[in-house]
């Protein structure tokens, strides 16, 4: 019989995560990860809870990593094999993967100090390199943020317009001046398949302080994620909501300071870069029950 499986659960700005070690690949496969586990495992009643999965695993053991990294496959010993909570894989997850190097450097697999200078970590978007900040904070360069029209959703009956942007994932980036807490965020909000085709993450945000010369910018913002309903926080939706405010400003760089409901990210928007940093925290860690996991139970 299987001994019990590691788990650990644990967040980034409280965008949450169950964490399945998987170094070698023999753990997890999809055959036992699929959409059905994933939904259990994300289950907050029934199941530890999260917003989604992180399988930490070595990208020679994922077979679509060579498609997904091409050439940067020798580079990447570590992959982010992360699906939202609905069971859904997603290309990308700004907060999950601070998370994920997090737990690389707690679980032993890579040494804290081997990421001073920033380590190549590998996902369904592509490569991303990222690295631990001597304030505890750690960052990730999600490479330029990727501009493809303007759209609109519509929630909860109000219709918000805003700039659709790619950070590997598509997002929906609206400006507002509305109360954002007065916003119920509970449905799907309605957006316009055909420039979204694979579903989308809309932000709404508020420019608390406006990019100028001199002083970060300062923006609030709420999310509903794709594969996730609202969550109190997302990382690749910072990065495309601190693109739009610069963006509304006539400015391509900059600082923006980006304050979520679970907590304050920053990003540092260059030519080629959209570095974004924040906390990444290990709330416990354990292992599944065999009760939990269908299996039988030693001594029964
Ligand atoms: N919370 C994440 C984004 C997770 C993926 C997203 N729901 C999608 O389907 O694109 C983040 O921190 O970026």
């Amino acid at each position: 019989m299987r001994t019990r499986d590691r788990v650990l659960v644990g967040h980034g700005t409280e965008n949450d995560f169950v964490v399945l070690p998987d170094p070698d690949g023999d753990r997890w496969p999809e055959i036992r990860l699929d959409a059905a586990m994933v939904r259990r495992l994300c289950d907050r009643r029934a199941g530890l809870g999260g917003d989604g999965v992180l399988r930490v695993v070595r990208s020679v053991h994922v077979p679509d990593a060579p498609a997904v990294l091409g050439d940067a496959l020798d580079r990447c010993e570590w992959f982010m094999d992360h699906r939202n909570a609905d069971g859904s894989l997603a290309e990308m997850c700004g907060n999950g993967v601070r998370l994920f190097l997090h737990v690389l450097v707690t679980e032993g697999l890579l040494d804290r100090a081997a990421c001073a200078d920033g380590v190549w970590v590998g996902t369904r978007g592509g490569p991303r390199r990222l690295g631990a900040g001597a304030d505890g904070t750690y960052w990730v360069d999600m490479g330029p943020a990727r501009e493809f029209g303007r759209g609109s959703a519509e929630v909860a009956g109000r219709r918000f317009e805003g700039l659709a942007v790619s950070m590997g994932n598509p997002h929906l980036a609206c400006l507002t001046d509305a109360d954002l807490d007065a916003l119920d965020l509970t449905a799907q909000p309605r957006f316009d398949a055909e420039l979204f085709p694979e579903g989308v993450n809309v932000e709404l945000i508020t420019v608390l302080r406006a990019p100028a010369e001199g002083a970060d910018a300062h923006i609030r913002l709420r999310v509903h994620e794709r594969g996730v309903g609202e969550t109190r926080s997302c990382g690749t939706g910072a990065c495309a909501a601190a693109y739009a405010a610069l963006a509304d400003a006539g400015a391509t760089a900059g600082t923006v300071v980006v304050d979520v409901p679970g907590g304050r990210l920053t990003v540092d928007v260059g030519p080629d870069t959209t570095v974004l940093r924040g906390p990444a925290v290990v709330v416990a860690a354990g292992e599944l029950t065999a009760e939990w996991l269908g299996e039988p139970v030693p001594g029964s």
